[in-house]
């Protein structure tokens, strides 16, 4: 059996483009929720964060000579956009699912309030959290770090691209090595780009481990949550 009773899952918006250019590509958005509805099944708590980076992204593009700030909240809208196609593809497999905003915009989600957002959990409802931490400068990494600490997860577990935190970034140096694990000052002294230093930070001063895996890997999930050695560990 699993030792995990609450997970907090940061899903990737650029993954969830698969093989596509932008978007969101229907067999990856499906796979997922399927590894999701297995973990549920183990009766793990699990909550979501969703990037927007398939949609847009604060730092680059579309964005060239935009206002930051006005840059990023269009990001936060793009990972809203991603919560409501994530919550209505677990509808469709059938899982209930509730999304929560960071940033107000009651029409189309229910805003973020905490003592909701747990009392979800405990009804077995996965909770998608949107809009990131509803303040630009920000990532969803943060925002998983975040709300992580603040619903008491055990554990973040952020699913990439990569499959792990490597010595040297994978896509630029090929002999770089993958970490089994490795502690959260190791990671920020060697400066490992795979999460940003908010997000590590945040996460050292709560204690609260993350593991980095890779979300293209199919059942890497589950094994994730049943302790088997898959990804990357980040400790205290
Ligand atoms: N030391 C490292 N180990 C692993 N990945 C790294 C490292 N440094 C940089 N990266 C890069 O970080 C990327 C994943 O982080 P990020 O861009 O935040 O993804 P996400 O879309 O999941 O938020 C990978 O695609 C990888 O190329
Ligand atoms: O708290 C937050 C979270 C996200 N964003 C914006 O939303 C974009 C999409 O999020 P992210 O890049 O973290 O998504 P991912 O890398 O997972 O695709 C970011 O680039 C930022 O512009 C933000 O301003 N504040």
């Amino acid at each position: 059996m699993p030792a995990l009773k609450r997970i907090l899952l940061k899903l990737s918006g650029e993954a969830l483009m698969g093989d596509d250019a932008f978007g969101i590509n229907r067999a990856t958005i499906v796979r997922m929720v399927q590894e999701i509805r297995e973990v549920t099944e183990l009766g793990i708590e699990v909550a979501v964060v969703i990037g927007g980076g398939n949609i847009f992204r604060g730092v680059a593009g579309g964005s060239v000579g935009m206002d930051r700030a006005t840059a990023d909240y269009m990001g936060m809208l793009a990972t809203v956009m991603n919560s409501l196609a994530l919550a209505d593809t677990m509808r469709q497999e059938g899982i209930t699912a509730r999304v929560m905003s960071a940033i107000g915009i009651e029409q189309v989600v229910e805003p973020y309030v905490r003592p909701k957002a747990l009392q979800y959990l405990e009804e077995g409802k996965v909770v998608v959290f949107a809009a990131g931490t509803g303040n630009p400068f920000f990532t969803t990494d943060t925002a998983a770090a975040l709300r992580g600490a603040e619903i008491g997860a055990e554990i973040v577990l952020k699913a990439t691209k990569v499959d792990g935190v490597y010595t040297a970034d994978p896509k630029k140096d090929p002999t770089a090595t993958r970490y089994s694990r490795i502690t959260f000052d190791e990671a920020i002294t060697r400066n490992l780009q795979v999460l940003d230093a908010t997000a590590f930070a945040l996460c050292r001063d709560q204690k609260l481990p993350i593991r980095v895996f890779s979300i293209l890997k199919p059942g890497s999930l589950k094994r994730v949550v049943m302790g088997e050695d898959e990804g990357t560990l980040v400790h205290v």
